[in-house]
Formats: structure tokens, C-alpha cells, sequence
């Protein structure tokens, strides 16, 4: 099926419009990194709930040297901004563990400003007026987990969750956005490599593999590893009943 992001617009605005109904939200709280993802949510927010109803987050970690993206970013949109240096954050946490004697693992460094940045949005989310932090995440990264989970794997909702990379560029230019916020290659900002790079295949292999399933068998080995090792992260926390029924009031099926 073609991709037309012109197509797709107004039922994303409208579906946008509804998750924040339901959440009882009024103001969109976006941690802008400067890169497509972040630019592109904040671009809808802006369309579906008026520019007065977004808040962008700039959040280096010590010094970003990128960070001229983001201030460009919130002055295009002309949103509502803070600049908040969460290594404040991650390194109370860094310096508690080495004081503990722990040696922090790789996968901790990581993670953590991921996880600080989560912590942030919703610090500030809710010292807004009914503020509600959006996730960024698109389809290509979530496909092979390439997220952090309860970090930027969160939010109330996720509007590019069902977009590949090439889909939220389209949605991004049709949003009018200028294209140096829809290039920057995806980084994780700590090794100075991008996603691509430490994943071993590009995100556009991913695409055709989710769109088209035309894949190299190597590659597809490393995505269907990658996909089936990550799905916990979209899951809900499984939790223990011991075959109690449920309370007879409560109409969910989480526990099921
Ligand atoms: N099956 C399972 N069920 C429930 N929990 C499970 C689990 N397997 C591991 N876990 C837990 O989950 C943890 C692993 O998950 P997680 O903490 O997400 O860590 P992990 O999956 O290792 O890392 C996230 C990936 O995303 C990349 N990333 C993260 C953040 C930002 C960026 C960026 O580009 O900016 C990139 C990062 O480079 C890495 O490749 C384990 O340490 C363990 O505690
Ligand atoms: N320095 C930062 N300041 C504010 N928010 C950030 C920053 N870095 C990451 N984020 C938030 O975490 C999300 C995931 O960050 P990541 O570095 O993985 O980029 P990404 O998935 O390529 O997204 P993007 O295209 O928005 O950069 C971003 O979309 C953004 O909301």
C-alpha cells in the first residue's frame, strides 16, 4: 500500500484530539531532542492542540553540542520551553553507585539519561495545567527495541508508534517542518554512534522488511532476534493472581 502523508493527517489529529480527551489532559509535554521523532510530535501536538497547549523540553545531559536543533525547533513552532540539564540527575545517581563501590555497566550509562529525561517529563507534566507527556517512539526503533524501557519506550500515547522512519519524515514535511529537523541522524548521544551504526543493519532495511517483507536473510535474523528479545518493553507488567477472580467491580482485563 502507498504510503500519502497527506492522507494520513487528519485522522492522526483526530485520534490525537481523542487519547488526550481521554487522558483528561490539556497541555502536550515533548522532550525535544532536535531529531525527527521529537520534532514531528511536537509539529502535531502544535496542529492538533494549538501552539498555547505544548510544552517542549530541551534536555542536555552536561553539554549538547547539538542543541541548536532544539532551540530551532521550539522558535519554528513557537512553543512554550524549558531548558533542563538532567546531569544533575544522572550523575547523583553514577556517583551514589560508585560510592557503593558498584562499577556501572554499559548498558547502565545508556540507559540512564533516557530513563532521567522520562523522569523529568512527568515532573514537569504534572506542575503543568493538566500536562501529559507524549511518547516519541517510531516504528522502525520499536520494531527491535531499540528504546529504553520505562525511558523513552513511555508516555500517554504514541502517535508515531505504527510510522517507519521514511513514513514520519513524509508526515514531518507535509507538517510543513524545514527538512534540517527531519535529517539529523538518529544518535543516542553518549557514544557518538548512530542507532544504525550500533544496531548493524539501517532503519530502512527494517522498513522494508515491516512494509514490503523483502529482507536479506542475514539481516532478517538480526531483526527477528532483536523484535522477539524486545517485546516486553510494549507489554504490561505481568502480575501474580494466584487464580483469584478478579473484583467482581472491576470491568479491565489487565489481569487476564
Ligand atoms: N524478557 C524480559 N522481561 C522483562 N524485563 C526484561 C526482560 N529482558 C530484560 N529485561 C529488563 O530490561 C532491561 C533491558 O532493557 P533496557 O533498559 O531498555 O535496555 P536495553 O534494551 O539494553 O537498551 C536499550 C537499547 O536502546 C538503545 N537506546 C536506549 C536509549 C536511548 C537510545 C538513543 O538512541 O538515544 C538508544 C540502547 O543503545 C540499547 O540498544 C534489562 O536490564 C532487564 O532489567
Ligand atoms: N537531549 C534531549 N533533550 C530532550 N529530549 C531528548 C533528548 N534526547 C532524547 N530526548 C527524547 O527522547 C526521545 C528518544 O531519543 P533518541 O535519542 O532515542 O532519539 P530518536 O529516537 O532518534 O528521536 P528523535 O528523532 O526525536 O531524536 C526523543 O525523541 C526525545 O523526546
Amino acid at each position: 500500500m502507498e504510503f500519502h502523508a497527506k492522507e494520513q493527517l487528519p485522522g492522526l489529529l483526530d485520534w490525537m484530539r481523542q487519547q488526550m480527551k481521554a487522558c483528561g489532559g490539556k497541555t502536550a509535554v515533548i522532550g525535544i531532542s532536535g531529531g525527527k521523532d521529537s520534532s514531528v510530535v511536537a509539529a502535531l501536538a502544535v496542529a492538533a492542540y494549538g501552539k498555547e497547549n505544548v510544552v517542549g523540553v530541551l534536555m542536555p545531559d552536561g553539554i549538547q553540542p547539538d542543541i541548536d536543533y532544539s532551540n530551532g525547533l521550539v522558535e519554528f513552532l513557537g512553543i512554550r520551553h524549558y531548558v533542563f540539564n538532567i546531569q544533575g540527575g544522572t550523575s547523583s545517581i553514577l556517583d551514589e553507585m560508585a560510592h557503593l563501590g558498584m562499577k556501572p555497566s554499559r548498558q547502565t550509562t545508556v540507559n540512564l539519561p533516557s530513563r532521567m529525561r522520562m523522569v523529568t517529563l512527568y515532573a514537569i507534566a504534572q506542575s503543568e495545567d493538566a500536562g501529559i507527556v507524549l511518547n516519541t517512539s517510531n516504528l522502525s526503533e520499536d520494531w527491535v527495541g531499540y528504546c529504553t524501557v520505562y525511558g523513552d519506550a513511555t508516555g500517554a500515547f504514541s502517535p508515531l508508534g505504527m510510522y517507519t522512519t521514511e513514513e514520519v519524515i513524509a508526515l514531518g514535511a507535509e507538517l510543513g517542518l524545514p527538512e534540517k529537523f527531519l535529517i539529523k541522524p538518529p544518535s543516542d548521544g553518549l557514544t557518538g554512534l548512530t542507532d544504525e551504526d550500533n544496531l548493524g543493519f539501517t532503519y530502512h532495511a527494517v522498513n522494508e522488511y515491516v512494509r514490503k517483507g523483502v529482507v536479506d536473510p542475514a539481516v532478517k535474523e538480526k531483526i527477528d532476534r532483536l523484535h522477539r528479545t524486545s517485546r516486553f518493553k510494549f507489554q504490561l507488567m505481568p502480575v501474580y493472581h494466584n487464580g483469584l477472580p478478579m473484583a467482581l467491580t472491576d470491568e479491565t482485563d489487565y489481569y487476564k
